[in-house]
C-alpha cells in the first residue's frame, strides 16, 4: 500500500495549478443521468472518487470516454469528460459500488426523476459521523416519491405520471440533499421550491450545468432555490468550478512552511471566510490575475479561532488543515467542528509530531508548539490526511503517512504540486 514521505523544513515557492473540485464534478457527472444525450464536464481532476463515479454510471448504462489527449492547463492537467446515458439499463446502485464513497448514494434524484424508480444502497464516505440520509428521504417525499428501506437499499418510487412539483424546506442544511432535491425536481411537474438550501459554490455550479441542459432553475447560491420542472433535459457542456477545499489546503500549507506561492486557475471568491482565516494567521494574500498569492516572510503564525459552519461559513472540509497550520502557532487556538461530530479523528494522529491538542466536546484547544518531529502517521479520512501533510512540511526530519487512498480520494497529483514548489514530498510503494 503506498505511502507518501515527507521531509520537513523548506519553505514553498512557486506556483500550483488548482484542479477542478471533486465536490462540483461528482454531482454534475451524476446529473448526466438525467438526459440521453451528451454532457460533456470540462476540467475534472483525476481523483479516486471520479473513478469510482464512472464505474458506478456505467453501471447504470452510461457511455463514458475520456477525451484520450490531456488538456494542459498551466502547469497542470485537466480531462474533459463526455458521459452519455441513452437508456438506463438499470436503477439500483449496488452497495459494493455505492459503500466507497458518499456522493454515489446521489444518483437516486435522477434515477427516480427520468426512470420513476431507484434502489440505492445506503451510503459510505468519510467516516466523519453518522450521516443519515432522512433529508434526501423527506425531499424526495415532497416530491411525491414512495420510499422503503429494506435490506440496506432505499427504494423509491415515483407516482403515476412522475415526480410532483413541491415547496419544502431543509429542517438543516444538506450539499448532498440540495443537490438531489434540485436535480430531481428539474424534471417533475409544476414548480419546485426548496427552503434553507445549501448555497455552496458546488450547488451554483450544478444549477448551472442543469440550466445549460435546459432546466428551469433560480436562486441556486441563496438559501431559496426555485426550480420549474421541464419535461426533458439536453446535452451542455460545462467547465467544472476550481476546488475551493484544494485552494484553501495549499494555502494553508504556505501560511504553515513560510514562502511565496502562487494558487493558479483559482478564485479567492470561493473561499473568503477561509481565506480570512488565513491573513489572521500572519499570510498575505492577494488576488492577483490567475489566482492567489499567498506569501508569508517570517513573523510566526498567529493564533485565530474558527467555527466552521455551512457556506459562506468557514469550510469544515477546511478544518483539519487549519488545526494542521495552528499546530505551530505562537499561542493558543480555538477550533469548534459544527457540521460532523466525528471530525477530529486527525488530532491524535497530530499529536505524534508533537502537536498539542485538548478535546472538549466539538471544540479542540491547540496550544501552538515551537517544533514539530517527523512521526509515522496514520491518514484516518481525507481530509485529515491532507492536515497531516501540512504539518509534516512544517516538521523536522521525516513523517511518514500511511493509508494515502483517503488522500488519492480528493488531491490530485499532491506530491508532484508540492515537489515542484520545493517540498520534499514522495509517494513510497511498498
Ligand atoms: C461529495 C461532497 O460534496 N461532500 C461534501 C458534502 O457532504 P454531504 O453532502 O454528505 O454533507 P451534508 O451537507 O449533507 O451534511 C451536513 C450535515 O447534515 C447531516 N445530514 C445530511 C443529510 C441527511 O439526510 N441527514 C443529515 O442529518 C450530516 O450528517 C451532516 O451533519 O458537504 C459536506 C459539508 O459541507 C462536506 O464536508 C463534504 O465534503
Ligand atoms: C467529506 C468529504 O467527502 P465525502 O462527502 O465524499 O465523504 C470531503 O470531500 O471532505
Amino acid at each position: 500500500m503506498d505511502r507518501i514521505r515527507i521531509v520537513g523544513g523548506n519553505e514553498l515557492k512557486g506556483i500550483i495549478p488548482i484542479s477542478g473540485a471533486k465536490n462540483a464534478a461528482l454531482p454534475l457527472m451524476i446529473a448526466s443521468l438525467l438526459t440521453d444525450d451528451t454532457l460533456t464536464l470540462e476540467n475534472v481532476p483525476h481523483l479516486a472518487d471520479v473513478e469510482q463515479l464512472i464505474r458506478i454510471l456505467g453501471n447504470h448504462g452510461a457511455d463514458i470516454s475520456v477525451n484520450g489527449r490531456r488538456e494542459r492547463q498551466g502547469e497542470g492537467y485537466s480531462r474533459t469528460i463526455h458521459f452519455t446515458s441513452r437508456n438506463i439499463v438499470d436503477t439500483t446502485a449496488p452497495y459494493e459500488l455505492v459503500s466507497k464513497m458518499r456522493a454515489s448514494f446521489w444518483v437516486i434524484g435522477p434515477l427516480l426523476a427520468r426512470e420513476g424508480k431507484a434502489r440505492v444502497s445506503l451510503p459510505g464516505g468519510c467516516a466523519i459521523g453518522t450521516r443519515p440520509v432522512d433529508l434526501f428521504i423527506e425531499a424526495l417525499a415532497a416530491l411525491g416519491a414512495r420510499i422503503e428501506i429494506d435490506g440496506g437499499y432505499v427504494e423509491a418510487t415515483a407516482p403515476e405520471g412522475g415526480l410532483i412539483g413541491a415547496r419544502y424546506t431543509f429542517p438543516k442544511v444538506s450539499v448532498g440533499a440540495t443537490h438531489v432535491m434540485m436535480m430531481a425536481a428539474t424534471l417533475a411537474r409544476g414548480t419546485t421550491v426548496i427552503g434553507n438550501a445549501a448555497r455552496e459554490p458546488e450547488v451554483q455550479d450544478l444549477a448551472k450545468c442543469l440550466n445549460a441542459m435546459g432546466a428551469k432553475i433560480s436562486g441556486a447560491g441563496t438559501s431559496t432555490i426555485t426550480i420549474e420542472g421541464v419535461t426533458q433535459l439536453s446535452g451542455a457542456r460545462h467547465r467544472v468550478l476550481p476546488d475551493r477545499i484544494e485552494t484553501g489546503t495549499y494555502a494553508m500549507a504556505v501560511a504553515m512552511t513560510g514562502g511565496d506561492v502562487v494558487l493558479e486557475g483559482t478564485d479567492a471568491a470561493l473561499l473568503d471566510t477561509a481565506l480570512e482565516a488565513i491573513r489572521r494567521s500572519g499570510a498575505e494574500i492577494t488576488a492577483t490575475e490567475s489566482g492567489i498569492r499567498v506569501v508569508r516572510n517570517g513573523g510566526g503564525i498567529k493564533p485565530v479561532d474558527v467555527v466552521t459552519d455551512p457556506f459562506p461559513g468557514f469550510p469544515t472540509d477546511l478544518q483539519a488543515q487549519f488545526m494542521g497550520l495552528m499546530t505551530k502557532s505562537n499561542g493558543i487556538s480555538h477550533i469548534t467542528e459544527t457540521i460532523f461530530e466525528n471530525r477530529f479523528m486527525h488530532v491524535q494522529e497530530l499529536a505524534r509530531l508533537g502537536a498539542k491538542i485538548s478535546l472538549s466536546g466539538q471544540t479542540a484547544k491547540i496550544e501552538g508548539v515551537e517544533r514539530l518531529r517527523g512521526a509515522p502517521v496514520m491518514a484516518t479520512d481525507l481530509r485529515a490526511s491532507v492536515s497531516l501533510v501540512i504539518a509534516g512540511l512544517a516538521a523536522e526530519g521525516e513523517t511518514m503517512v500511511s493509508r494515502v487512498y483517503h488522500l488519492d480520494r480528493g488531491f490530485e497529483r499532491l506530491e508532484e504540486k508540492l515537489t515542484r514548489c520545493g517540498a520534499v514530498v514522495e509517494r513510497v510503494s511498498d
